[in-house]
């Protein structure tokens, strides 16, 4: 049995959940429950506090976790990444009031900034010989140079807003963050096994991602042109039809080209097209 540690709430519970769903991984989501066990895989969620994950799978009560960058880099925990998830993207950012004429990161000398990830602030301003007072809290962090607890903060940063609202403007961006799949660097062999088939699933669910199933009818004088076309995983099926002058095509197609390459199709005789997503895809 493989333990997996999640966010018990917050951001990355929902995409975490999701993610073991599609990979078809059922897990009750039992928010009571701290340690659920999976009905039709050898995993079992242990649901705890984002922050508490590193620490988790690096001493083993975890052998893997979904994190975030910033906390993983910020709790300096000796696990290892496995892979990157995708989802719960943002940055870290110095921000500070928008009224203020910033001329470049010296204006931090001397002065305070609250955040909740002095680790990475501290080396950060250690690598630019930058000597700020850190004022760490845990949360609302953004309100503190409106109530004249800092000067400046550092903090997470997504779409701006809650910048804006506390009329702060970001100026500088120091590290980019996603959810992370982290795990123990020693596992058992059979830890590993059960990890590299959750691994199969996922990859399989990623790769269908974007991905378009596509079927027509094409008139067998142009199915060269037409395959010319299609990039198709090896190459697209083509079946007979009743009708000897035409036959159907199948094919795998990707959302980015779909509409420049449907549109050739058409040129080129295509009827009947039918387009449906793929769940997921082994490559
Ligand atoms: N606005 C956001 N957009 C995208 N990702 C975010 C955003 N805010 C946070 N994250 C990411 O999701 C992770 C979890 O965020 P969440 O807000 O759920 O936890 P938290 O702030 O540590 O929890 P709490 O508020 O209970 O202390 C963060 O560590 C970060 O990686
Ligand atoms: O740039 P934005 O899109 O506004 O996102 C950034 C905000 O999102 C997070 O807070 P969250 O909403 O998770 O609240 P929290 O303070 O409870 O963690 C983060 O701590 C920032 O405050
Ligand atoms: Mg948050």
């Amino acid at each position: 049995m493989l333990r997996i540690a999640v966010q018990s709430k917050g951001r990355l519970f929902d995409d975490t959940m999701n993610l073991l769903a599609e990979a078809d991984i059922k897990v009750s989501s039992g928010r009571r429950t701290l340690l659920v066990q999976s009905q039709n895989f050898p995993l079992e969620v242990l649901y705890l506090r984002d922050d508490d994950i590193p620490q988790s799978v690096a001493s083993g009560v975890a052998d893997i976790g979904v994190v975030g960058e910033n906390e993983f880099v910020e709790r300096g925990e000796d696990a290892k990444i496995i892979s990157r998830l995708g989802f719960s993207k943002c940055r870290l950012s110095l921000a500070i009031p928008k009224d203020i004429n910033y001329q470049g990161l010296a204006w931090f000398n001397g002065k305070k900034i609250a955040t909740s990830y002095p680790n990475i602030l501290q080396h950060f301003m250690e690598q630019h010989n930058i000597n700020a007072e850190i004022h760490v809290i845990t949360g609302s962090v953004e309100i503190s140079p409106g109530i004249g607890l800092a000067d400046g903060i550092f903090d997470i940063v997504s779409s701006g807003s809650t910048l804006v609202s506390n009329n702060l403007s970001e100026v500088e961006v120091v590290m980019q963050s996603e959810a992370l799949l982290i795990g123990n660097k020693n596992m058992s062999q059979e830890k590993r096994e059960i990890l590299e088939q959750m691994l199969f699933r996922f990859k399989a669910v990623k790769d269908a991602e974007d991905k378009k199933y596509v079927r027509m009818n094409a008139p067998k004088a142009r199915l060269q042109e037409i395959i010319s076309v299609l990039p198709g995983l090896k190459s697209p099926t083509i079946i007979p039809l009743a009708d000897d002058d035409w036959c159907s095509v199948h094919t795998v197609l990707d959302q980015k080209r779909f509409w420049e390459i449907i549109g050739k199709l058409k040129e080129m005789g295509a009827q009947g097209i039918l387009v449906t997503p793929i769940e997921k895809m082994i490559l």
